[in-house]
C-alpha cells in the first residue's frame, strides 16, 4: 500500500504542518501540497519558505481534490476548520488532525464531516517549545511515536494508508482508543507542562524579592522548566480546556502525592524521600534501558534545526 498521496491539504502551518511539509517534500509523499493557514501574515511567511506548492487562506478551498486533509490547529479550533471544509471534501478523502486531545477533537470535528470521508483522528508525540512555520523540521517525527485513534466502523484500508503515510515520515504508529490516550497524555505531556508553567510563575512572583537572581542562577534544573514553559500559549490554553477532565484527575492524584511529599520533608522521614527518590530513578533508568530517547534533542532547546 502506497504511503503517497496526489494532493496533501495541511490547514494550520506551525511546527506541526510546516515540518509535515518538508517531510512530505523531502521524503515525495505527495503530488501537490495545498497549505491554508487562518492568518495571510504567516501565510506569506510559509510561502517565503516554500513550503507547498500552493497558498490559502480559504480551508475549503485547500482540500477541495485533496486525498489526504490534515488539520494541525490549535485544538480548540478544530470544530470551526471542519465546519470550513465539510461541504468541498473529495468523496474517499482521509480527513485526520495532530492534536494534543483526541476526545475534544473527534466530538468538534464528527457532527461536521460527511459519511463519504475517512475520518481517523491522530497524533504525534514529538514536538518542541516553538511555534510557526519557521520552527518546523521534516524530522521531527523521526523515532517518534504517532498514535491514532480511530473510531470503531472506520475504513481499515484508510487506517492502513495513513499509518505508512507516518511510518514515512519517520514514526512508530499505535492504535489508541481515544479516551485511554487522552488519560495517558494527561500524566506524560499535559501535567508536565502545567507543572513547568506553574513553577516558573511562582519562581517570576519570588523574582520580585529576590531579584535577578532567577535569571542569574537559571542554569540548573530550573532551566529544564523553563523550556516547557516556554510553550506556545494559545496551544497549552487549548490543551487544558479540552482535555479538563483527565487533566484534573492526574492533578488531584499529583496534588495528594505532593502533599504526601510536604509531609515526609516537614517530618524529617528520611526514608520516604529516599524510597521516593529511588523509585523514580529507577524509572528513569527503565526509559533508558528501553532504548528510549530521555533528553529533548539540541534542537528542541535552541529552536531551529540547520536544515
Ligand atoms: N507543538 C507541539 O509540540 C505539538 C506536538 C504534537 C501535536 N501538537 C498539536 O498540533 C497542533 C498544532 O500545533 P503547532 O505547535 O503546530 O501550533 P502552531 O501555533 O505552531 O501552529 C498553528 C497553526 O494553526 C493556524 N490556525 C489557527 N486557527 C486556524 C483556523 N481556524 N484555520 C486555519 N488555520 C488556523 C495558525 O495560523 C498556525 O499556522 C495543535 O493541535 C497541537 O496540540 C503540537
Ligand atoms: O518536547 C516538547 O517540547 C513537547 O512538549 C512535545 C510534546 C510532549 O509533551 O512530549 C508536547 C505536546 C504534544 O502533544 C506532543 C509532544
Amino acid at each position: 500500500m502506497s504511503a503517497r498521496f496526489e494532493r496533501v491539504a495541511l490547514i494550520g502551518i506551525g511546527l506541526i504542518g510546516s515540518s509535515l511539509a518538508r517531510v512530505i517534500r523531502r521524503k515525495e509523499l505527495a503530488d501537490h501540497i495545498a497549505i491554508a493557514t487562518a492568518s495571510s501574515e504567516t501565510l506569506e511567511h510559509a510561502h517565503q519558505l516554500d513550503l507547498g506548492d500552493s497558498y490559502t487562506t480559504s480551508n475549503a478551498e485547500a482540500v477541495r481534490g485533496a486525498d489526504l486533509v490534515i488539520v494541525a490547529v490549535p485544538v480548540g479550533a478544530s470544530g470551526a476548520v471542519a465546519r470550513d471544509i465539510a461541504h468541498d471534501l473529495s468523496d474517499g478523502a482521509i480527513v485526520t488532525d495532530v492534536g494534543s486531545t483526541k476526545t475534544s477533537v473527534i466530538e468538534q470535528m464528527r457532527p461536521y464531516l460527511p459519511a463519504s470521508v475517512h475520518f481517523v483522528p491522530g497524533h504525534p508525540i514529538a514536538g518542541t517549545e516553538q511555534s510557526g512555520p519557521e520552527a518546523g523540521f521534516a524530522e521531527l517525527f523521526e523515532h517518534r511515536w504517532c498514535i491514532l485513534t480511530p473510531l470503531p466502523g472506520t475504513d481499515e484500508a484508510a487506517v492502513e494508508r495513513l499509518t505508512h503515510f507516518w511510518e514515512a515520515c519517520g514514526s512508530t504508529v499505535e492504535r489508541m482508543e481515544h479516551t485511554h490516550h487522552d488519560k495517558v497524555l494527561a500524566i506524560v505531556s499535559h501535567l508536565p507542562h502545567i507543572i513547568a508553567y506553574n513553577i516558573v510563575g511562582t519562581a517570576d512572583d519570588v523574582e520580585t524579592v529576590t531579584q535577578s537572581e532567577v535569571i542569574k542562577y537559571s542554569a540548573s534544573g530550573f532551566r529544564d522548566f523553563t523550556r516547557l514553559a516556554a510553550s506556545d500559549p494559545t496551544m497549552w490554553r487549548d490543551v487544558c480546556l479540552h482535555n479538563s477532565d483527565a487533566i484534573l484527575e492526574m492533578l488531584a492524584r499529583f496534588s495528594e502525592d505532593l502533599a504526601a511529599l510536604q509531609k515526609a520533608i516537614r517530618w524529617h522521614d528520611g526514608d520516604a524521600l529516599f524510597d521516593l527518590f529511588s523509585r523514580t530513578r529507577a524509572v528513569r533508568r527503565s526509559i533508558i534501558e528501553a532504548g528510549q530517547e530521555v533528553d529533548a534533542p539540541d534542537f528542541g532547546r535552541h529552536g531551529r534545526h540547520p536544515e
